[in-house]
């Protein structure tokens, strides 16, 4: 008899606003930055192996099967938690790469949580979100699942509730190297810390995108053609590109104008994520 298969949801996420505060002696940034969660992403499929194999069956362009942040994820939670079982792992990827919406950490956070409910394992979101920033500094806010003001480089994370309007996501064709960023000369890495909570409004940028805008031509192209129906923003490092609607109907409409040139979609903003929407109906 063949394992049950179980098919979890692996959402996109925004960076409202990203400060750059300073570096740090191992080189990463301090930041302060606000994540909120798309209901728009991939899906992965699990099934429960008796033979303690983890194998990822659908394949990734560029990304070697054990260099996948998903069997990144179940390995080392199978290390860590001394399972014996193992896991047949499929994956029906919509979200770009590279693309600052955090896919591969969304999809890291899906098969920690997905394998800690089919392997019966019983650890906590404080475990599983510090196993999780071991794989990506994105990967706590996705196990967590809740809206987030970040701290540290991400991992620090207090709940927050943003509006949640409807979003056109642009998708430029380039993949932005989130290091080669970082270590430009002329990223801005002195904003002053944001002490009061909520976050003020009038914080909303993200100091990333000067350099991007500068080094990337497509991206650059994105922000004008949507700045000019809303504030146009960049996610993360790039390359993708947002802005907030009120409804859907104006998001439908401001994207069928602008994905006639250029790839994009619409989605709503979600302050839980469809995964963990989920995984509460499982139980
Ligand atoms: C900045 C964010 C905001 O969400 O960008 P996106 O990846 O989503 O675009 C993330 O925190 C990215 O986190 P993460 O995805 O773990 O970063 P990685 O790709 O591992 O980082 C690649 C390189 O960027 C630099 N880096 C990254 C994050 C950080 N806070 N400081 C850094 O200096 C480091 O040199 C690191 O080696
Ligand atoms: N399951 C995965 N999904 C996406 N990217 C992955 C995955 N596993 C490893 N990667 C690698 O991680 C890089 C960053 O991916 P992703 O999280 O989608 O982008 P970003 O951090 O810009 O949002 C990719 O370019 C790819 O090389």
């Amino acid at each position: 008899m063949s394992a049950q298969k179980l098919t979890l949801p692996s959402p996109a996420k925004l960076n409202l606003m990203l400060h750059i505060l300073g570096r740090r002696e191992d080189g990463y940034h301090e930041l302060q930055t606000l994540f909120q969660f798309l209901d728009y992403g991939d899906e992965l499929t699990f099934a429960v192996r008796e033979d303690g194999v983890i194998q990822l069956h659908t394949e990734f362009d560029g990304v070697p099967h054990d260099s996948n942040l998903i069997v990144r994820a179940a390995k080392k939670l199978q290390a860590q938690s001394g399972c014996p079982l193992g896991i047949d792992i499929w994956i029906d990827k919509i979200l770009p790469m590279g693309g600052g919406i955090g896919g591969g950490s969304s999809n890291a956070a899906t098969t920690l949580l997905g394998l800690n409910h089919l392997w019966q394992l019983g650890w906590d979101h404080d475990r599983l979100a510090a196993l999780g920033l071991t794989l990506g500094a994105d990967v706590p806010v996705f196990v967590r699942g809740h809206a987030a003001f970040a701290e540290g480089v991400g991992e620090k994370l207090t709940p927050v509730e943003p509006e949640e309007p409807w979003y056109v996501v642009l998708v430029p064709q380039v993949s932005v190297s989130t290091a080669e960023i970082f270590s430009d000369p002329l990223l801005t890495r002195n904003s002053s810390p944001i002490k009061v909570r909520p976050v003020p409004k009038g914080n909303s940028r993200n100091d990333c995108l000067p350099v991007v805008a500068r080094r990337y031509p497509e991206v650059r192209n994105a922000l004008n053609l949507l700045g000019k129906f809303t504030e146009a923003k960049l996610t993360g490092t790039g390359s993708c590109v947002f802005g907030g609607f009120p409804s859907k109907a104006e998001a439908d409409k401001v994207s069928a104008l602008l994905t006639e040139t250029l790839t994009g979609f619409v989605a709503k903003g979600s302050n839980v994520s469809m995964l963990h929407r989920k995984l509460q109906s499982l139980l």
